[in-house]
């Protein structure tokens, strides 16, 4: 288990991280996510033993994670990190980069464990290909079977995604946090991408200018959002006032996503359409409601400018989208 206790610390002057609690059980994975600059990437070298702490502690499994200062090898055994940067051997070839970091070198077992990690980052066409001649995702993808190899009870992992495009990216993101499950490493990861978050993260931690603003499971952080920051790591969200419906406070105001509010000749807001945004599946309709502020829904069809629409929120959701 890894156990945070109050860390705090400053690259200069300012504070980066401030007063950062929090513990992630085994074989769980967690994501921190969070604006750029908001101390993601700087969480993660704390966790891993790479700064001097002003203030608390890291603890894994007990054992107290201490920084350079105390380390000739800054950096935790049982932890591998894998920062934005990558530092691969481009002369040699993919399967050569992943073997040199496996833990055991007998030629059989290492040559399954390579031919293991290359379908896991879905590479194994590329094995004999040299690093030097790769893409950046592709890049990317065997700097993480290198993390992989060392066998890590903890493995940290910095916007591993970042350049790899859509299509890989999906079956990639599939592939590992089922590898990682399957072999019961505990993972946390940062990132700027929802998607990643949503469908693989147990517990996620949001981050805001060094500190963490939330700390619960992905569906809930979605359902129950307590800010517009929180909402809107998920998608763009409207915030629209509590004044327009009976019974709620004047101060207030609903967060509530484009995809949950429908046209509804007996809604509760009347808007005029500005826009239409065809993304593919949907229209992303932006509009204008009566009392001036804008307004974005879904719907399936395209809609003429400066039509008049009434529009519904579920009266089940205001409840718990209310922010006071
Ligand atoms: N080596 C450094 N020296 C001084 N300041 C730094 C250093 N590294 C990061 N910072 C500052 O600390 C703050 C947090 O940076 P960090 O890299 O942790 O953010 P992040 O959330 O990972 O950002 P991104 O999503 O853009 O990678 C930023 O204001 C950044 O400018």
């Amino acid at each position: 288990m890894l156990d945070v206790q109050e860390v705090t610390f400053a690259y200069q002057h300012k504070n980066t991280l401030k007063n950062i609690s929090f513990s992630v059980n085994r074989g769980a994975h967690t994501c921190i996510i969070g604006e750029s600059g908001c101390g993601k990437s700087t969480l993660l070298k704390a966790i891993y033993g790479l700064l001097d702490l002003d203030e608390g502690k890291v603890f894994w499994n007990g054992e107290q994670v201490l920084g350079p200062a105390f380390n000739l090898v800054p950096g935790h055994d049982k932890m591998k990190y894998l920062a934005q940067e990558d530092h691969l051997m481009p002369y040699t070839t993919v399967s050569e980069n992943i073997k040199k970091f496996l833990s055991r070198q007998e030629a059989q077992w290492s040559q399954q464990r390579t031919e293991e990690l290359l379908e896991v980052i879905d590479m194994t066409s590329f094995a004999d290909t040299k690093v030097k001649n790769l893409s950046g995702g592709q890049k990317q993808r065997v700097a993480l079977a290198q993390v992989l190899a060392k066998e890590p009870e903890l493995l940290l992992l910095d916007e591993p995604f970042n350049f790899i495009d859509n299509f890989r990216k999906n079956k990639l993101r599939r592939n590992l946090f089922n590898y990682l499950k399957k072999q019961q490493i505990t993972c946390i990861f940062a990132t700027h991408d929802s998607t990643d978050m949503l469908g693989f993260a147990d517990q996620a931690l949001v981050m805001k200018e060094g500190k963490i603003l939330a700390n619960a499971s992905p569906e809930q952080l979605f359902n129950e959002p307590k800010s517009f920051y929180i909402a809107s790591l998920f998608q763009e969200v409207n915030q629209i006032s509590a004044k327009y419906f009976e019974g709620f406070s004047s101060t207030g105001y609903f967060l509530i996503y484009p995809s949950e509010i429908k046209i509804d000749e007996k809604g509760q807001l009347s808007a005029t359409v500005i826009q239409s945004y065809f993304n593919g599946t949907n229209h992303f309709i932006k509009a204008q409601l009566k009392q001036g502020e804008s307004i974005f829904f879904l719907e399936s069809h395209a809609i003429k400018e400066k039509e008049k629409v009434q529009l519904c929120l579920p009266k089940e959701l205001l409840k718990k989208r209310l922010v006071e």
